[in-house]
């Protein structure tokens, strides 16, 4: 029950967006991180199924390692039983007795200590893990493990009150009110590898509305995972709130996609997986106790699309730090460009002098733009589209890969004459861009292929100084991307800035780090108080 009055709507302390830290040389954070990176590597953490606090390890178990240099080991992680994922559920709804009960104030403490302690002290840990163990630079660990996970606890805890705070109007007589309630059952979270935050708001922003989760993590990104459990648990999260399962996904999504308590299923990661999830959850649809909230981000095959008015050398950086970040791993990477025949010797010109300066290696050296892709199987695919690209396309720039030591693939410009080619309509999540180049004239044809050729609907972005151009683009594009930029890269949303999220293939839009995301993990209850009720049952009219 609850600890705290009850009396009173608190004010919260102030949120506002976790600034960036530079990491420049000599600064005080680079050391610091070095040498936390350094200890790390020297680890090999052995991290065990969580079932209601008591870690449990199966024997079954998996190294993990860094995709940079793939012979060392970063952890070994140990695979959920059958048995774990029914007890996990079990632990859930044990815990949801007290924690759906705690007021909301209570939750959102363990949020905002979270953030604290993310922002504070275990910030070189969430960002050394992120960088041995998914590769990422160091700007890229910063702004997502870091940054955003701070941004989508504490900016929850703000949409929170906000939604609590929404409540419907009373006639005379009578007080109406709004009971936001945590959904009946649990909550099946499961996680992509590309962003550590990710890992934390699936699983967090269920709990943070009272609801138990069950947290199915990526196999590539276990080292962040587990330590960002850790850190919520440090930061108080009740045993039994976040169960953790490692493990098979098919073995661990068939109990809990068709148990009877699956409340709700808080999915990101490819189309295909989503889908799949969807059609066991209606196959099972009459065993359900409610009907199960359904959200998922998926794929995106994401564009930047230049008039023939736009600023050449901003559209170029944009396409290469569009593209190319994170090697191309982020839903939103640009993945496809539209450029008008009259400036496109220069954008080439430009994009591949900035690919031939582009440093592709370890994450420990802080100069490197680039790491590797995640594993070999992603290495396998991406050098598919490379080798596809030589055959029936024209590779400009890059186009090389080597998995000897590192997955490294380099970043890559290719130019098709064919704007339905594969490599302008599959999504590829690695570090190639693909150039259709169009006619000046045939700029609104352009908008409209743009519009049809790919069915994911993500971001995209369009560069224009002209006015009517990017009036005309902003319209033709309406439900071309879920997040659309205007003379800016495609990537790169900040929560309670650009909330985020995209139709058609890529998901049920239900804008991560957004009041719109929380409202999925609440069941309203409308309460009526009538405060002299009637005791005639006879109206006016029957005299
Ligand atoms: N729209 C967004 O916000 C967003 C954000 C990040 C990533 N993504 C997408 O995620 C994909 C890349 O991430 P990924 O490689 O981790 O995706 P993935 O679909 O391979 O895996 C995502 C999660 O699903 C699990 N999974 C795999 N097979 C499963 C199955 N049969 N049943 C149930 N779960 C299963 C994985 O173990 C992992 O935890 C890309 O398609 C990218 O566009 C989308
Ligand atoms: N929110 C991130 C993408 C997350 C998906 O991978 C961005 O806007 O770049």
């Amino acid at each position: 029950m609850s600890t705290f009055s009850p009396n009173g709507v608190r004010q919260l302390p102030p949120i506002v967006n976790e600034p960036i830290r530079s990491y420049a040389p000599g600064s005080p954070e680079r050391a610091s991180l070095q040498a936390r990176i350094k200890a790390m590597e020297g680890e090999r953490p052995d991290i065990a199924v969580v079932v209601h606090g008591e870690e449990r390890r199966s024997g079954k178990a998996v190294n993990a390692v860094s995709p940079h240099k793939h012979q060392h080991v970063t952890a070994t992680w140990h695979h959920a039983t059958a048995q774990d994922v029914h007890d996990a559920i079990e632990s859930g709804k044990k815990a949801y007795k007290e924690w759906s009960e705690w007021t909301w104030e209570e939750r959102a403490a363990v949020f905002l200590k979270a953030a604290d302690l993310l922002a504070g002290p275990w910030r070189d840990t969430i960002n050394a893990a992120t960088m041995l163990g998914q590769s990422k630079n160091v700007f890229q660990s910063e702004i997502d493990a870091a940054c955003e996970m701070t941004d989508f606890f504490r900016f929850n805890v703000q949409f929170a009150r906000e939604l609590y705070s929404e409540q419907p109007i009373s006639g005379p007589g009578m007080w109406n009110q709004s009971e936001y309630r945590a959904l009946e059952g649990f909550v099946y979270a499961v996680t992509p590898f590309n962003f550590t935050a990710i890992g934390g708001n699936l699983a967090g922003a269920p709990a943070l509305m009272g609801n138990t989760v069950l947290w199915k993590p990526a196999a590539s990104a276990m080292l962040s995972a587990w330590y960002t459990l850790q850190l919520l648990h440090e930061a108080g999260l009740p045993k039994g709130v976040i169960n953790f399962l490692p493990g098979d996904p098919v073995m661990i999504s068939d109990i809990a996609l068709k148990h009877r308590d699956l409340a709700g299923v808080h999915f990101t990661g490819s189309t295909g997986v989503f889908n799949s999830m969807w059609n066991t959850i209606g196959t099972n649809m009459s065993s359900y106790r409610s009907y199960p909230r359904i959200v998922g981000e998926t794929g995106g095959k994401d564009f930047m699309i230049a008039h023939a008015s736009a600023d050449v050398q901003a559209f170029a950086v944009g396409v290469v730090r569009g593209a190319f970040e994170y090697q191309g791993q982020k839903c939103s990477a640009c993945s496809r460009i539209y450029v008008p025949k009259s400036i496109w010797p220069e954008v080439k010109a430009r994009i591949t002098a900035m690919i031939d300066e582009i440093k592709v290696g370890d994450t420990n050296d802080f100069s490197n733009f680039m790491g590797a892709v995640i594993d070999q199987r992603a290495f396998d695919r991406i050098s598919g589209y490379l080798a596809d690209a030589k055959q029936n396309a024209k590779v400009i720039a890059g186009g090389t890969a080597d998995g000897s030591t590192g997955w490294f693939v380099k970043p890559t410009l290719v130019e098709t004459t064919d704007p339905k080619y594969r490599l302008m309509c599959e999504e590829i999540f690695g570090p190639i861009v693909t150039a259709y180049v169009y006619d000046d004239a045939k700029w609104e044809e352009t908008l409209k292929l743009v519009d049809e050729t790919s069915p994911y609907a993500l971001t995209g972005a369009v560069f224009a100084q002209d006015r009517s151009a990017l009036k005309q683009a902003h319209a033709a594009l309406r439900h071309a991307a879920g997040n659309f930029y205007i003379n800016d890269k495609c990537t790169g949303a900040v929560v309670g800035q650009q909330p985020f999220g995209g139709a058609r293939a890529s998901g049920t839009n239900d804008k991560a780090g957004s009041k719109l995301n929380l409202l999925r993990w609440v069941s309203a209850r409308t309460v009526k108080e009538t405060f002299v009720p009637p005791r005639d049952y006879k109206y006016p009219h029957m005299g």
